[in-house]
């Protein structure tokens, strides 16, 4: 069935979405922050500012204006970084119908309150609305995605009506897409992940090697589940697509923003240095204090990104904190 759908955001993430879902027949109109980008996708077809040499497709309508966006809109994606989800679907409320399902894509855990993403909405929406929120997350850098290449992710509904209705939207021939009921777990899994890409970025950046990033991608794995089970997750749950799929993708890959603002910090530059010269969003920089803050809060044990946090936000040198990880008291594996 063909929707009619909004896009919140035009990152690179967005973009790519919007563009593979108006390829796919729907009715997709791409909202973005910046007028001018507005203006630039709809003279020559492209989103140079996140996604510079991907051809837009001609389907695809572009608007700065939020009413405009969702007028009509059987389904909302929203993928603007977490930390702004709350403001922008304030801003949202009264334009959005009142029928349309809700997909976010944001990966990230919100500072200020500690709220999942989907408790971010839990707290905006009618109830009945926040009933047909889905989650789409799992490994897909943008780029590779609106290059075709083969990509599968997952998406979790607390209702199976709703998770097959996104499943059916999202779904083509280079874009697999799971069911998943699991929305706390597939949401933690992409926002704990970015950490530990920064982590394995600064392993890189200081010089380590493979053993490192394996013993980083499995001890995170480990970290993220026990955080995940504390909040009413399901183990299965980080062991697919948006738990060690994307885990892997953002430890290992060339794309990841996030392991790459980790690789400059392992070669010895500031954090503020690198930020300031970056437009997209690292979201693990600031779920890296959101997570410490959560794992304190309800008593998980999380090594990495307790020194994560000190790295980041009280100077720690990496060496340090590296040495601070393998010097703790011996354990067994899986306790
Ligand atoms: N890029 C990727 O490969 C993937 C990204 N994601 C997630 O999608 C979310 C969005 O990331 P990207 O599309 O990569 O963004 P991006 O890093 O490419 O671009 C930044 C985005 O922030 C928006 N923005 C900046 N200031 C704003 C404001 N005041 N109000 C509203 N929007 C503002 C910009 O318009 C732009 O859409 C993040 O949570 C990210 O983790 C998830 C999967 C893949
Ligand atoms: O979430 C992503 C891939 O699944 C993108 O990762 P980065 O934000 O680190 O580029």
């Amino acid at each position: 069935m063909a929707e009619k759908i909004a896009v919140i955001g035009a990152g690179s993430w967005g973009t790519t979405l919007a563009d593979l879902l108006a390829k796919k027949g729907h009715e997709v109109t791409l909202w973005a922050y910046e007028p001018e980008l507005v203006l630039e996708m709809r003279e020559i077809r492209e989103n140079t500012l996140f996604l510079p040499g991907i051809k837009l497709n001609e389907r695809l309508s572009f608007t700065n204006d939020l009413e405009e966006a969702y007028r009509g809109c059987s389904m909302v994606l929203c993928v603007v970084p977490s930390q702004l989800v709350r403001r922008v679907m304030t801003n949202s409320l009264p334009f959005l119908p009142k029928e349309a399902i809700i997909v976010s894509a944001s990966k990230g855990i919100e500072v200020d309150t500690l709220a999942t993403v989907s408790e971010i909405y839990q707290d905006i929406l009618p109830p009945e609305q926040y009933q047909t929120l889905a989650a789409l997350s799992g490994p897909s850098f943008a780029r590779e995605v609106a290059l075709e290449m083969p990509t599968a992710v997952a998406s979790a509904a607390s209702s199976e009506a709703v998770a097959l209705r996104v499943q059916e939207a999202f779904t083509t021939s280079y874009f697999r897409v799971y069911r998943n009921s699991d929305v706390v777990g597939v949401e933690l899994g992409g926002a704990i992940k970015n950490v530990i890409a920064i982590a394995a970025g600064i392993s890189d950046g200081l010089g380590f090697g493979s053993n490192t990033r394996a013993a980083l991608i499995t001890r995170g794995l480990a970290e993220m589940t026990r955080l995940g089970l504390a909040m009413g997750a399901k183990a299965s749950t980080f062991a697919g697509l948006a738990g060690m799929g994307d885990l892997v993708l953002t430890c290992t890959g060339d794309l990841s923003r996030n392991r790459s603002v980790g690789i400059q910090i392992g070669q010895g530059r500031t954090l503020s240095e690198i930020l300031g010269e970056m437009r997209m969003v690292a979201e693990g920089v600031k779920t890296t204090e959101s997570a410490y803050n959560l794992a304190q809060k309800l008593g998980v044990e999380m090594p990495i990104i307790e020194q994560m946090y000190k790295m980041l936000y009280q100077n720690k040198p990496a060496r340090e904190a590296v040495l601070e990880l393998m010097t703790r008291n011996l354990k067994a594996e899986g306790a």
